[in-house]
């Protein structure tokens, strides 16, 4: 989509290229402690200086880990146990809380029904929003939705009650880490809060990836993309190699794989926070040179991106980076991406900060209707 495609409007406008601490063509992804962001006993300078950490990444990346994140590792494992049970069950406890335009677009989707780009992902998954009482916004004079209601909540109690758990810790974490992003861009610390994203529409994904066909299961064959520490010829090897082998499995045409795990894609949002299974390495990242880097999972850590909302605010200076999940590890893999957004009813624009040396480069968006936008096509309901 015209609007989002920043990068060309980063280059076109000379902004500001990669220091050499943090060259994401050539380095793994940034590793930032956001602890102070979280810890209320923490100073002000010690914030600041994490703010400079997460300024730099977003600017250069749009991707980090996170330690000192605080969300309980038994919490997120518990989920992930859950989960697997759950995608586990027969396919009529399943359907139960299937997801479809009555459902609210909240619920199951059977493997293959969760479209990008006009090909089906290879997974199935649980999508749970903030909930919404209809009756209560009608009688508040606020807008409707196709996307308000209820969630379906899974059946198992363990499960539901893990999640319920699970999602207050991600919006804790999120608000925290939107905290120190806001003083890394000199907004005042509390720029995230109220209108804005104080009661973000957040998004909670539970996501189960078969191994896809194809590439047998070994250390690098999961990825066009190249190790951190080969050098540039070396990577370009690797990459062509691993290029033909996946041609030669799929049978397709060089870069154009018949089934991904899921398509390329940026976040709708504002931030991501993957927890993943420990083990498998499926998670792609697209670097300014358009090469796939691996962002396996890292204990302790939780991998965080930015979304489509944050070039609309920066006016461009930031911009979402392209991402995808390709899992070849020959094993199934489990990831509970939480989506920590503005408010439904927010109206994004380019603050007036980023628009003094260039005029605004977005028009405003309100929020609900960008997601309408995405979540109402994303859906092939036919699949089997
Ligand atoms: O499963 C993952 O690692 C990431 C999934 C993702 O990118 C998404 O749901 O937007
Ligand atoms: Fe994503």
């Amino acid at each position: 989509m015209a609007l989002f495609r920043a990068s060309a409007l980063r280059a076109a406008l000379n902004l500001r290229l990669l220091p050499a601490s943090l060259n994401f063509s050539s380095t793994s992804l940034p590793l930032i402690d956001v602890g102070p962001l979280t810890n209320s006993a923490a100073s002000v300078e010690e914030k600041q200086a994490v703010g400079r950490q997460l300024h730099d990444a977003c600017l250069n990346v749009g991707f980090f880990y996170a330690q000192g994140h605080g969300v309980p590792s038994e919490l997120t494992d518990s989920v992930m146990v859950e989960a697997r049970k759950w995608f586990a069950l027969p396919e009529e406890e399943k359907q139960r809380i299937a997801l479809s335009p009555t459902s609210h677009y909240r619920g199951w989707q059977r493997l293959g029904s969760n479209v990008t780009q006009g090909k089906r992902d290879l997974h199935e998954g649980i999508d749970l929003y903030k909930e919404v009482d209809a009756g209560e916004l009608a009688a508040a004079g606020m807008p409707a939705s196709p996307i308000h209601g209820r969630n379906p909540w899974p059946q198992t109690p363990a499960f539901q009650a893990a999640l319920r758990a699970y999602v207050d810790e991600c919006l804790g974490l999120g608000a925290a880490i939107l905290r120190g992003i806001a003083l890394g861009l000199q907004l005042p610390e509390t720029f995230f809060e109220g209108d804005m994203a104080g009661d973000s529409y957040w998004v909670s994904r539970i996501l189960y990836y078969p191994s896809l066909p194809g590439q047998p299961a070994s250390s690098s064959s999961n990825s066009t993309s190249s190790s951190s520490v080969l050098g540039g010829a070396q990577q370009r090897q690797q990459q062509q190699q691993q290029q033909q082998q996946q041609q030669h499995a799929s049978g397709s045409k060089a870069g154009s794989l018949e089934e991904l795990s899921c398509g390329e894609h940026t976040d709708y949002g504002l931030l991501t926070l993957v927890f993943a299974e420990p083990g498998v390495t499926a998670l792609q990242v697209k670097s300014a040179e358009g090469r796939w880097l691996d962002a396996p999972p890292m204990p302790g850590a939780v991998v965080v991106n930015i979304g489509d909302m944050f070039s609309v605010l920066t006016n461009g200076l930031y911009t979402p980076t392209a991402h995808r999940v390709v899992n070849r590890s020959g094993r199934d893999r489990v990831s509970i991406p939480f989506f920590y957004e503005t408010n439904f009813e927010a109206v994004i624009e380019p603050q007036p900060q980023f628009c003094v040396q260039r005029p605004a480069q977005f028009e405003p968006v309100r929020y609900g209707s960008h997601l309408e936008s995405k979540v109402l096509h994303n859906f092939d309901f036919e699949s089997k």
